[in-house]
């Protein structure tokens, strides 16, 4: 039999699908993941979908009418509630959605849409008001890396990101290190390197706020994650989970990743 696997937060696997998949794929893509995984194997780990905005209706009705174990949230959201902004989509609108999740401030969007650190804030304050749990991206790129200023770089847009967010708001949020340069290069960090950066940010957290509330922050993983380097990074004490981007658009790899606490147990 297994050997029981316990976190100190609930891991959280989310699937951030980026620009890929219509509607019918994205329901045939969220039924495999679903069924691939026991009710046991989904009380233990938190698998989040994170399709494109023109999935969402389609995965809500699939989610709700079969009952589906998983979750499901939106890759951005407007810092607004309403009005003329066309292309917008609104945190009221994802709430209604039924989305649990919003990713803010991903690389993509920081870097094809000019996104600074006073409107990932904006977007984090939009989320909270809506009642859906951001995931927060940082990460540096591989020049920073390079000049070893990555852990102030990730804590400078944490503290950026989170101005005015108060304590009672901010322990909900995931926050999701992804450094650029891992992201879709299949460059994977080191368990190591994740583990320096979500360290740093946890500690930071605990700083700006208490321990307490850094402790039972999620922290995840970004970037090159697949089925065969998910174990190495989740048995560091500070990564609680990964954001998968490339892997996650493929059933049975995803499934596989969000199965990694027996991957843990089957080497040990
Ligand atoms: O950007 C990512 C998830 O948000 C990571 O993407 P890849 O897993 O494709 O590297």
């Amino acid at each position: 039999m297994a050997k029981k696997v316990t976190f100190d937060r609930r891991p959280l696997i989310a699937g951030n699908w980026k620009m890929n998949l219509n509607h019918l794929e994205a329901i045939s893509l969220t039924q495999k993941v679903a069924i691939s995984l026991t009710e046991e194997q989904l009380g233990l780990v938190e698998v989040a979908v994170i399709p494109p905005f023109t999935d969402l209706r389609s995965v809500q009705t699939l989610v709700d009418g079969d009952k589906l174990l998983i979750v499901y949230g939106a890759q951005d959201l407007s810092p607004y509630d309403s009005g003329a902004y066309t292309g917008d989509i609104s945190g009221a609108m994802l709430a209604k959605l039924g989305c649990t999740y919003v990713v803010i401030g991903h690389s993509e969007r920081r870097e094809y849409h000019n996104e600074d650190d006073a409107l990932v804030n904006a977007k984090v304050k939009a989320a909270f008001k809506h009642g859906l749990t951001p995931i927060l991206c940082v990460g540096e790129g591989l020049p920073v890396r390079e000049e070893s200023q990555h852990v102030a770089h990730c804590t400078t847009q944490l503290d950026a990101a989170l101005a005015k967010i108060p304590a009672d708001q901010v322990k909900d949020i995931v926050i999701a290190y992804e450094p650029v340069w891992a992201i879709g290069t299949g460059k994977v960090a080191t368990p190591d390197d994740a583990q320096e950066v979500c360290g740093a940010i946890r500690a930071r957290l605990a700083e700006k706020y208490s321990p307490e509330i850094a402790n039972g922050i999620r922290v995840l993983y970004g970037g090159s994650v697949k089925a065969k380097n998910v174990a190495a990074i989740m048995a560091k004490p500070d990564v609680d989970g990964a954001l998968v981007g490339g892997a996650s658009i493929d059933a049975d790899e995803f499934a596989t990743i969000a199965r990694f606490p027996e991957h843990a147990t089957a080497a040990s």
